[in-house]
C-alpha cells in the first residue's frame, strides 16, 4: 500500500546472508514487517565429501542484485531509496573466508560453518592441549575445539593453500567471517576498506576471549593466526562507515552487524534474562539469553556473546544449542533419497499420512553432531525399519528428528541453568509447517511460539542498525512484537520420555561411525563410500608394473622435471618436517603393490586417482586449487608402524580388480 504524503517513515535496510541464500530486506523502522524484500540462491561446492565452500564475490554479486530489486520496489509504495537511512547486516556465523588486502580478490572459495574438512586440523589442535580435552579453551572463547568454528578453517587455509600462506607471509592477509567481508567490500575494499566484525561473530571464531571481547593472544599463538590479519571487533550497533562500492547502496550508513542466530534473538524480542528462541532453518540453533552472566556450561552448549547494542553498553551473553542438520535433512530426502519433491508441502502432508513413526529413528548426523554431542566421528542413521516402514514413516522420523535433537538442547539448556524454559520461541523458515510446530510441543512438553514472520533475523539486524541511528528504540519496537500463533502440547510425560529414551538409542548408535583422518575427493571414479581405494590399472603382473614405472619416472623426468616429482616406491620423502599418516599409508600400499605415488606437497588437494590420472594418462588434472610445488626438503619416514598395522590387519580387501581396499578400522589406527 503506497503511503501518503506526510506520514512517510525512515527506511532500513538489511543484507543477510544467510548459507543457502541472500537476501536484502527493507523495514519501515518501528514497524516489525517487511515492506520490500528480494533474494536470490547462492551456489554451494561440495569438492570433497564433507566439504562445502561458497564463493565470496557471488555473495557480493547476490546483496548487490538483492538490493538493486529491493529498492527497486520502493517507488511504487511511495518511496526512494534516500528513505533509505542506514544499513544492517546480519549473517551465517563461522564462515571464513581469506583475502589480499591489496588486490581485494578472494585466496580461497569461502568455507561454510558446516564444512568438516579441519578434522585433522582439530587432531592436531587437541594433540597440544592437556588429555585432548576439546573444552580447554571454553572457559576463555566459550566454545570447544570442533571443526565448526573459523580458527580452525583460518589454520586449515594457512596450512594448505599456497597463496594463503605467501599472502600471510608478505603481510597482505585478511581474514574475516562474512560479515566482515561484505563490509571490508562495500567500504572501498582495496581503497580503505574497513576491515571489521562485531562481538557477535568474533564470538564465534574461537580466537576471541569472552571477557575481554577481544583477540585472545594465546587462542591467535595456538592457532598460528596473526591478529593483524583479524578484524577489529566492534559492538553490534553503532555507526561502522559508509557504502563506498559504486552500488545502489553507495553513500548509505552501515551501523548493526549481528550473527545471524544473534540476530533472530533480538528479532524474537528475547532480551530478558531467560528467554530463548530456536531458529529453523538448514540447521537449528537455540540460544537463550543470560543476561550479563556469561553461563559456563557443562552439557555441551556454547556461551556465546548474544549481542551489545552499542559500543558503551555492556555484553549480553546467551548459552546456544547448536544443530547441524534440521531443515538440511529435508533437503537430503529430496535431493539424495528422491523422497520428496518440495521440501516444504510434502513433509507436512506425506508425513501426515501416518500417525507415528512406526518407531522410525532417524539421526541426520550427516557431518558428525554438534550439541551438546560435539562428536565428529558421528554419521546418520535411520533405524527402526521393518517390512511395515513406508517413506511416510521416514519423512515424519527426519521431522521429529529436528523436535528431538531440539529436546537434547533444552535438556542440556535446563541441567545449565537450573530452571526449565517454560515456552520457546521459534522462527525460520520451516516453521510454517504446521505438523513439525506440533511435534515439537508434543516432544519438548512446553508450548511453542511461533513469530509473525519466518525472519527474525534480518529484523533483528534492523532493530541494530536502526538503534545505532536513533530511528528504531528498542523499547518502543517491542511493544509491537508478539508471536502469532501457539502450539500447545498434547502428549503425556510418560509418552514424551519413552520416545525421548528411544531417541536417545538411535543417537548411540550413531556414534564413532566415522573413523576417516583423511578425506578423499569424491569423484565420479572413486566414490565408493568413504574407504581408501588404490585405483584401477591394467597390469597383469609385476613385470608388467615395474616397467610402466620406468615410463612413467621417464614422463616425469622430460616433462615437469622441478614441478612434480615423482615418488617411487623406496624413496619416502615427506616436506616441510611434516608426516601425514594418509599419504604413508598411500606409500606404504605403493610400495606393496607396486604403483607408483606421485608425490607433492602434504596436504594438496589431490587423491592418488588424479595423480595416477597424470602419469597414466598425462591429464593435467582439472581442479582449480591444484598447487604443484617442488619439494624442498626430504626427510625419511619411518614406514614401520604403519606396515605393521596393515600386515597384521585381516581387514585390508581386495577389489574385483586386485586391488587393496583399506578399510575403516585400519585407518582409525593412524
Ligand atoms: N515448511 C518446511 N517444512 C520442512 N522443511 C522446510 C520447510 N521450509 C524450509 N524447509 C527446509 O529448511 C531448510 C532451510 O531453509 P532456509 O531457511 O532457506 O535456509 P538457510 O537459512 O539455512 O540458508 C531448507 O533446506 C528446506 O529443506
Ligand atoms: O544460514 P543459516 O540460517 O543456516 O545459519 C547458519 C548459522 O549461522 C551457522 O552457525
Amino acid at each position: 500500500m503506497p503511503v501518503k504524503d506526510g506520514t512517510k517513515k525512515s527506511l532500513v535496510g538489511v543484507i543477510d546472508d544467510g548459507t543457502k541464500t541472500v537476501r536484502f530486506v527493507i523495514y519501515e523502522a518501528e514497524r516489525s514487517e517487511e515492506l520490500a524484500a528480494y533474494q536470490l540462491d547462492k551456489t554451494e561446492v561440495q569438492p570433497q565429501e564433507g566439504w562445502s565452500e561458497q564463493d565470496p564475490q557471488e555473495i557480493i554479486h547476490h546483496i548487490r542484485i538483492c538490493a538493486e530489486n529491493a529498492i527497486g520496489k520502493l517507488p511504487e509504495l511511495g518511496y526512494t531509496k534516500d528513505d533509505i537511512i542506514t544499513l544492517g547486516i546480519t549473517n551465517q556465523r563461522e564462515t571464513t573466508i581469506a583475502w589480499d588486502k591489496i588486490t581485494g580478490q578472494p585466496l580461497h572459495p569461502a568455507i561454510a560453518w558446516n564444512d568438516i574438512r579441519t578434522s585433522t586440523t582439530v587432531d592436531a589442535i587437541l594433540a597440544k592441549v592437556p588429555d585432548r580435552n576439546k573444552n580447554y579453551l571454553k572457559h576463555i572463547s566459550g566454545l570447544p575445539i570442533s571443526p565448526y568454528f573459523s580458527a580452525l578453517k583460518m589454520k586449515w587455509l594457512k596450512d594448505n593453500v599456497k597463496a594463503v600462506k605467501k599472502a600471510s607471509k608478505e603481510r597482505k592477509l585478511l581474514f574475516g567471517t562474512v560479515d566482515s567481508w561484505i563490509v571490508w567490500t562495500l567500504t572501498g575494499g582495496p581503497n580503505g576498506g574497513l576491515h571489521i566484525t562485531d562481538v557477535t561473530n568474533a564470538s564465534r571464531t574461537l580466537l576471541m576471549n569472552l571477557d575481554t571481547l577481544n583477540w585472545d593472544p594465546m587462542l591467535c599463538r595456538l592457532f598460528s593466526i596473526h591478529p593483524d590479519s583479524l578484524p577489529n571487533i566492534y559492538s553490534s550497533s553503532e555507526i561502522y562507515g559508509v557504502v563506498k562500492d559504486g552500488s545502489v547502496l553507495d553513500g548509505i550508513r552501515i551501523s548493526g552487524i549481528l550473527g545471524n542466530q544473534q540476530a533472530a534473538l533480538v528479532g524474537q524480542n528475547c532480551l530478558q534474562a531467560g528467554q530463548a528462541k530456536n531458529t529453523y532453518r538448514s540447521g537449528c540453533f537455540l540460544l537463550c539469553n543470560t543476561g550479563s552472566r556469561r553461563v559456563q556450561s557443562t552439557h555441551g552448549l556454547l556461551t556465546t556473546v548474544a549481542y551489545q547494542l552499542g559500543p558503551d553498553t555492556p555484553a549480553v551473553y546467551a548459552l546456544e544449542g547448536s544443530i547441524a542438520v534440521a531443515g538440511g535433512a529435508m533437503k537430503f530426502l529430496r535431493d539424495n533419497l528422491k523422497l520428496i519433491k518440495d521440501v516444504v508441502k510434502d513433509t507436512e502432508q506425506i508425513a501426515g499420512q501416518v500417525f507415528s513413526t512406526g518407531d522410525v529413528y532417524f539421526v541426520p548426523a550427516f557431518s558428525g553432531l554438534y550439541a551438546p554431542y560435539w562428536r565428529k566421528d558421528a554419521r546418520g542413521i535411520i533405524c527402526g525399519l521393518t517390512a511395515f516402514t513406508t517413506k511416510n514413516h521416514i519423512i515424519r522420523a527426519a521431522l521429529e528428528a529436528v523436535c528431538f535433537q531440539t529436546r537434547d538442547i533444552l535438556e542440556a539448556m535446563n541441567k545449565d541453568c537450573g530452571m526449565p524454559l517454560s515456552k520457546l520461541h521459534v522462527d525460520g523458515k520451516m516453521t510454517s509447517n504446521n505438523l513439525l510446530m506440533q511435534l515439537q510441543a508434543d516432544l519438548i512438553g512446553i508450548p511453542v511460539l511461533r513469530a509473525h514472520s519466518w525472519d527474525m533475523s534480518a529484523l533483528g539486524a534492523a532493530v541494530a542498525a536502526g538503534g545505532a541511528v536513533g530511528v528504531w528504540a528498542v523499547q518502543r519496537w517491542r511493544r509491537h512484537h508478539t508471536p502469532a500463533d501457539t502450539f500447545l502440547p498434547t502428549t503425556t510425560d510418560d509418552d514424551r520420555d519413552a520416545r525421548y529414551t528411544k531417541w536417545k538409542m538411535a543417537v548411540q548408535r550413531s556414534l564413532g561411525w566415522a573413523t576417516t583422518k583423511k578425506s578423499i575427493t569424491m569423484t565420479g571414479q572413486n566414490k565408493r563410500n568413504s574407504i581408501i581405494q588404490l585405483p584401477n590399472h591394467s597390469f597383469d603382473n609385476i613385470t608388467d608394473r615395474k616397467n610402466s614405472i620406468n615410463d612413467e619416472q621417464t614422463i616425469e623426468q622430460d616433462s615437469r622435471k622441478n614441478s612434480l616429482i615423482t615418488h617411487v616406491i623406496d624413496n619416502p620423502v615427506s616436506v616441510d618436517g611434516e608426516i601425514n599418516a594418509y599419504e604413508e599409508l598411500l606409500k606404504y600400499a605403493a610400495r606393496k603393490f607396486s604403483i607408483l605415488i606421485p608425490f607433492r606437497t602434504p596436504k594438496h588437494e589431490h587423491t592418488i586417482l588424479d595423480d595416477i590420472d597424470y602419469f597414466m594418462n598425462k591429464k593435467e588434472c582439472d581442479y582449480g586449487m591444484c598447487q604443484c610445488c617442488p619439494i624442498e626438503k626430504k626427510l625419511q619416514t619411518n614406514w614401520q608402524s604403519i606396515e605393521d598395522i596393515i600386515e597384521n590387519d585381516p581387514e585390508i580387501i581386495f577389489d574385483s580388480d586386485n586391488n587393496p581396499i583399506v578399510v575403516e578400522r585400519v585407518r582409525s589406527h593412524l
